[in-house]
């Protein structure tokens, strides 16, 4: 159940964000999105998901229902002002299932439970969100994951703004998940927690610089080569010549 990239640009303003990108991510594998600043890795998670005007080119999901995939955006991005408790904010990953207005049945309830449970935050479950650390609420979010059962997890800097322990637990609950046949694709900084973790990186940097098994993609030379082609694009700010006038803005 892949799903396929093809000819894939996404602008603001007349500025692709990413161009021309071709990819596929296969079932039950890991990849890192790597790149430097500002060179496209959210962009693509959100035309994945379909949260952003595409230019040119599409995505295809092979066999794949809106269900089975799931999304994590930056912890900056989520709203953690409303009043809500642990439980209610994992238990939205049914959604797909109940809808706005269905009622959980106790399967589901002792489902979102265990899923609070797998990420240490069973005991947790009626505190408000807005009490939590940075690393409590990721827990959630992974834990609103799991409930969703999707096939396929992309993430945006899971990992961004949260402790050590956490991150180690929360890429342990990863770990799981590609051994029960899922994909991770994950938008990541951290070299070193890469190579460790994840088998394949795209690399980008508007386009695609390297596709491949983490040991080949992960080099100086492609990093070097991603930098000077970001910086290329940017000091020459040439427009996209095949966007047309629909600027894509969040
Ligand atoms: N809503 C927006 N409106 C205008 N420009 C945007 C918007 N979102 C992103 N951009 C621009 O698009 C480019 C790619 O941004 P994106 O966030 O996808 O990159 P990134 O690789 O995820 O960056 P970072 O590592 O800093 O999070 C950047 O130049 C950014 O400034």
């Amino acid at each position: 159940m892949p799903i396929h990239v093809q000819n894939l640009t996404v602008s603001y303003r007349h500025h692709p964000a990413i161009h021309h990108i071709n990819l596929q991510f296969e079932q039950a594998q890991s990849y890192a999105i790597f790149g430097p600043n500002g060179a496209g890795k959210s962009t693509l998670l959100k035309a994945l998901m379909g949260l952003v005007k595409t230019d040119t080119g599409k995505v295809t999901f092979e066999n794949l229902k809106r269900a089975d995939i799931a999304y994590l955006p930056q912890q900056s991005e989520v709203d953690r002002t409303q009043p809500m408790t642990v439980f209610e904010l994992a238990a939205m990953g049914l959604w797909y299932e109940i809808g706005f207005f269905g009622r959980v049945t106790a399967a589901q309830k002792q489902r979102v439970q265990a899923a609070l449970e797998r990420v240490n935050l069973g005991g947790v479950a009626q505190k408000n969100i807005g009490a939590l650390s940075n690393g409590q609420f990721q827990r959630v979010l992974f834990a609103r994951m799991l409930v969703q059962k999707a096939q396929f997890l992309l993430l945006d800097e899971p990992f961004n703004a949260v402790d050590a322990a956490t991150t180690s637990a929360l890429l342990d609950v990863l770990q799981e998940c590609l051994q029960q046949g899922k994909t991770v694709i994950a938008v990541l900084h951290d070299y070193e927690q890469v190579r460790a973790n994840f088998a394949n990186t795209v690399m980008i940097a508007r386009e695609v610089i390297a596709c491949g098994a983490t040991t080949d993609v992960l080099t100086e030379k492609n990093l070097q080569t991603a930098f000077a082609t970001l910086q290329q694009t940017g000091l020459s700010n040439q427009w996209c010549q095949t966007t047309p006038t629909t600027a894509v803005e969040k």
